[in-house]
């Protein structure tokens, strides 16, 4: 299985495309559109999400409910392409001063822009909404292999969770947060960076559960489970870090402690998962742990200090209006980035035309596994 997106964030809109997925995978549309809101959501959004209502619409692949095979296109508009309609392709949208840690500057030396316009347009993490769109998909496949990916908000700020609760109830929280009590803590200290026109970043841990061991490969590096997670979790806009279990804590705990030991008491068992479900680039057949640093977005409204690329006079970014904090909103992407990394796990791995022929697949591999 493969995946594309294109679009900018002021066009008209996005496209995506999934080619490999087998026929035959129910998929609810409205399941889609409400992992889009939850992206959309999370305390500490800006203005441009309050009048965004993101929708997809299928365009091809999918028939009465179910993938035909064939690749599948989907569509996400942006509303405010009409805000912007008769200025996105006419002058007036210059940009001339790159804010630093966005893409502006980089950009602009690389493509020769003397205007980071045309680097922000794609470089907008608005792209993320296409790829919710394409792993809300793939979290519908993976439902057929009772494979579940949850993500929280694990710190905000200088703010850590200490107590976790269900995950059922995560997107009842405003900060997508398991602990009330340091949630309550973290929105005023967004709304304390809110005013002072500051941003804030913070982690997030995804864990994903009911995974067969051995999805991912040891025998060529590309094709280790953990890289391409992590690979696919760093390329979201403002990801400045990855770990995998104990991660880099686990650099000050010796060996006899860091690793999993194993039993056998009616089936292989671990007594820790240190590890976070992966050894050799391959699932171990625990649950898979990964937590993701978030940076502080770069547009603040109480400027930093840049260039003016025309005049080259130094000066401070200009400010029209950014999110707060998108710690919340990241969540729902690395849950989503990952379900689609897991779900071409699966397909290296079960392959199908059909999803019958997939999970015909699976399920014999498992018995192979219970049998080992
Ligand atoms: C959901 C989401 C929303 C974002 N919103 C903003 C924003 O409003 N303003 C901003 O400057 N950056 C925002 N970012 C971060 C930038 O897209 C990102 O910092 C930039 O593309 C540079 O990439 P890098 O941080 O990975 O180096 C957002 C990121 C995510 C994931
Ligand atoms: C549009 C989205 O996020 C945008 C990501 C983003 C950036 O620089 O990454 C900048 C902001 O765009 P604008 O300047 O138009 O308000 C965010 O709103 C979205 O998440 O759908």
């Amino acid at each position: 299985m493969r995946y594309m997106t294109a679009g900018e964030s002021h066009n008209k809109g996005l496209i995506g495309v999934i080619e490999g997925l087998p026929a035959g995978i129910e998929i609810d549309e409205k399941v889609i559109n409400n992992e889009l809101k939850l992206r959309q959501g999370g305390y500490g959004r800006g203005k441009r999400m309050e009048f965004e209502q993101d929708t997809v619409d299928i365009i091809s692949g999918i028939r009465m409910g179910k993938t035909m095979g064939s690749p599948v296109s989907l569509y996400i508009r942006n509303k405010d392409w009409d805000n912007y309609e008769h200025k996105f392709h006419k002058e007036g949208l210059e940009y001339y001063t790159p804010r630093p840690g966005h893409a502006d500057l980089p950009g602009m030396l690389k493509y020769k822009f003397s205007d980071s316009r045309n680097v922000l347009e794609r470089a907008s993490a608005r792209e993320t909404a296409m790829r919710v769109a394409i792993g809300s998909i793939c979290q519908q496949f993976l439902n057929y292999f009772k494979i579940k990916i949850y993500s929280h908000v694990k710190s905000l700020g200088a703010i850590s969770i200490r107590e976790t609760g269900d995950f059922e109830d995560i997107y009842k929280s405003p900060l997508y947060c398991l602990d009330k009590g340091a949630e309550e803590k973290m929105i005023e200290l967004i709304d304390t960076a809110k005013a002072k026109g500051d941003s804030l970043g913070g982690t997030v841990e995804t864990i994903i559960t009911n995974l067969p061991p051995g999805l991912g490969d040891y025998t060529h590096y590309e094709n280790r489970l953990d890289s391409r997670l992590a690979g696919s979790i760093m390329s979201i806009p403002s990801v400045k870090g990855v770990e995998i279990g104990v991660g880099f804590s686990g650099s000050h705990i010796p060996g006899s402690l860091y690793h999993d030991c194993i039993f056998y008491n009616e089936g292989i068992k671990r007594v820790q998962n240190n590890a976070g479900g992966i050894e050799g680039g391959m699932t171990n057949g625990e649950h898979v742990v990964l937590r993701a640093v978030i940076k502080p977005i770069p547009t603040l409204k109480m400027s930093l200090g840049t260039f003016n690329t025309l005049t080259k006079e130094n000066c401070k970014t200009d400010y029209q209006r950014s999110d707060t904090t998108v710690v919340p909103a990241a969540s729902v992407v690395v849950k989503n980035v990952v379900a689609i990394e897991i779900a071409k796990a699966i397909l290296d791995k079960f392959a199908g035309d059909h999803i019958d022929d997939t999970l015909n697949t699976f399920t014999s591999y498992l018995k192979r596994i219970e049998e080992f």
